[in-house]
């Protein structure tokens, strides 16, 4: 805010100070025009010496020189604050959209088309930045334009109004064209996002379009946004060449007209005419500037609505983290007809039962029985529609719902390793995690074998997704990477369903050696039979019901 007050302020100096320089030129021009314009001239002259200067060629060529040294100083101070206000409008756009997507609920993310965020984050905030750019351009072409009128006013306010009503009549006849840019660049930017949305999620699952040979069917569907950028660009490009080529045969037919009805009608003196035209052109030519100024801002005012947009669809969505008590985790953890539905159906319905501590509980059932739902919300990414979840008999809606997130360790179905070192994929890059934390998790985990095999040990790149391990390998990963913060309740969510049976049972086996000696209470959503069979507590769930628990705890 400062800085636009500085930025403006420097830029209103910068008119009064062009101001200054060109009045200082009338008296000259109007010597040109020896019949008349002598007098109006005179005015300028009339002024200075009110405040103390000779009205001689010598003053009003030095006014000129120090009017537009000052110009340009002041317009210098003031761009280079521009210049820091658009790297700094960038950023903030996209810290806030970062700390906004950081913040959503997890049933957000699930509805995006991810692409979407990584272009917001690079052109659009680039583009969002260019609007302040734009928009200090166009304050400095607006008080452009309020100087050259002024002064034409001093030398004739019929001619000052004369040249706004020419201007006017430029901006309106071209401000179709400054229409068709802002509309071209949204189509633009709408189908970039598109083209990035559909781009980044067909990266993601690449491999099986290519193993089937289908990849090459997608090519069209980008050919057809690449198309519509295509068209859209073409559009924009005319447009603003349009905007800016059509001013100057307006302006001569105006002027043409002007200069007939002057000379030839009126048969006014030439050198009169000769003058006001001249401050004609320069004043409307200074309208036109500032017309295609705003045609800029409005192209770049694009990407600043997309982002905006996006920011403000981030925040709507922002998870409810409201502060409350400290949860305990001594007993267990327990649902009580809690129900639940994404949309109309439920898909959980009436669910109780209890995850008990330092026990081994395994939630098993068919497809879509609703096994990862009641992971979901006993980690609180959804809220229950009726019933509650208990920790140590207290409702998890009334605990501090981050803390116990932080006392769980969450191995997902379908987990995601980044293309980064083993290292910090298990510390997910938190620095208070040593080495030995990461050997001691690693070890948990039944990984410390294969790692310490690897040529570079824990400093070796995983690869994109972590595509350089092997299936197991990633999940003894993703283990350890659950385990390094020592939780208290490790969730397995299908966490060996893509294993073969050995690798699964090793590392049933694992995690229930390492429940066995420390207590660590486990809950392993699964529908092999390898980890019911392993548990202590067997959770049955069809349809969204409990149909059955089983007890082998002894
Ligand atoms: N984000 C979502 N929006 C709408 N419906 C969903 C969503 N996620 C899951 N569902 C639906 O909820 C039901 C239960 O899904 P859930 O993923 O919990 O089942 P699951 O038992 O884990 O299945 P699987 O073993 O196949 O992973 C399914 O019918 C599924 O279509």
């Amino acid at each position: 805010m400062r800085r636009s007050v500085l930025i403006l302020f420097c830029l209103v100096l910068a008119g009064v100070a062009e101001g200054l320089g060109v009045a200082s030129l009338l008296p000259l021009i109007t010597l040109i025009g020896e019949d008349g314009g002598g007098s109006k001239g005179a005015k300028v002259a009339d002024v200075l010496s009110t405040v103390g200067l000779q009205p001689t060629i010598g003053v009003f060529l030095a006014i000129l020189v120090i009017g537009m040294a000052l110009k340009a100083t002041l317009s210098l101070v003031a761009l280079h604050q521009v210049g820091r206000a658009v790297a700094d409008v960038a950023v903030k756009m996209r810290l806030q959209l970062i700390d906004a997507l950081l913040a959503a609920r997890w049933s957000y993310y699930v509805r995006q088309p991810v692409g979407r965020f990584s272009n917001a984050l690079g052109g659009e905030a680039n583009q969002a930045g260019e609007t302040y750019n734009q928009a200090a351009q166009l304050v400095a072409d607006l008080i452009q334009v309020a100087t050259y009128v002024t002064i034409v006013a001093l030398f004739s306010w019929k001619l000052a109004l004369l040249s706004l009503a020419v201007g006017l009549l430029m901006v309106l006849t071209l401000n179709r064209f400054v229409t068709i840019a802002k509309r071209t660049a949204r189509k633009q930017n709408r189908h970039v996002k598109r083209m990035i949305g559909g781009l980044t999620d067909l990266l993601v699952g690449i491999k099986p379009m290519k193993a089937m040979g289908r990849h090459a069917r997608f090519q069209s569907l980008f050919e057809r946004d690449a198309e519509t950028i295509r068209r859209a660009q073409r559009k924009q490009s005319f447009a603003r060449h349009a905007n800016k080529t059509l001013q100057e045969p307006i302006l001569a037919i105006c002027l043409a007209a002007g200069i007939y009805a002057a000379l030839v009608l009126g048969s006014a003196p030439p050198g009169e005419v000769l003058v006001m035209s001249v401050l004609l052109v320069r004043t409307v030519t200074t309208i036109g500037k500032a017309q295609q100024g705003l045609q800029a801002l409005r192209i770049a005012e694009a990407g600043f609505v997309a982002v905006t947009e996006t920011i403000e669809l981030a925040r709507r969505a922002r998870e409810s983290l409201h502060p409350g008590a400290t949860p305990s985790f001594e007993r267990a953890v327990a649902f009580r007809d809690v129900s639940f539905a994404y949309d109309r159906e439920p898909v959980i319905e009436n669910a109780s039962f209890e995850v008990p501590k330092g026990l081994v509980t395994t939630i098993t059932g068919g497809s879509g029985a609703g096994k990862t739902t009641t992971v979901d919300l006993l980690l609180g990414l959804h809220e229950p529609t009726a019933g509650e979840i208990l920790i140590d008999g207290a409702p998890l809606a009334g605990l501090d719902l981050v803390a116990w997130r932080r006392m769980t360790g969450y191995v997902p179905q379908e987990l995601i390793l980044f293309h980064d070192t083993l290292l910090s994929n298990v510390t997910l890059g938190q620095p208070e995690f040593t080495r030995e934390d990461v050997e001691r998790a690693l070890e948990a985990a039944g990984a410390a074998d294969f790692v310490a095999k690897l040529p570079e040990g824990v400093e070796t790149i995983v690869g994109e997704r972590g595509a350089r391990l092997s299936g197991g390998q990633r999940q003894r990963i993703a283990i350890a990477r659950a385990l390094i913060h020592r939780p208290q309740l490790l969730i397995l969510d299908e966490a060996t369903t893509a294993l073969d049976p050995d690798t699964e049972a090793n590392i049933v086996r694992n995690v229930m050696d390492l429940a066995r000696s420390t207590g660590l209470t486990v809950l392993a959503i699964s529908h092999q039979p390898a980890w019911a069979r392993a548990a202590d507590h067997v959770v049955h769930l069809a349809e969204g019901r409990v149909v059955k628990v089983d007890s082998h705890a002894a």
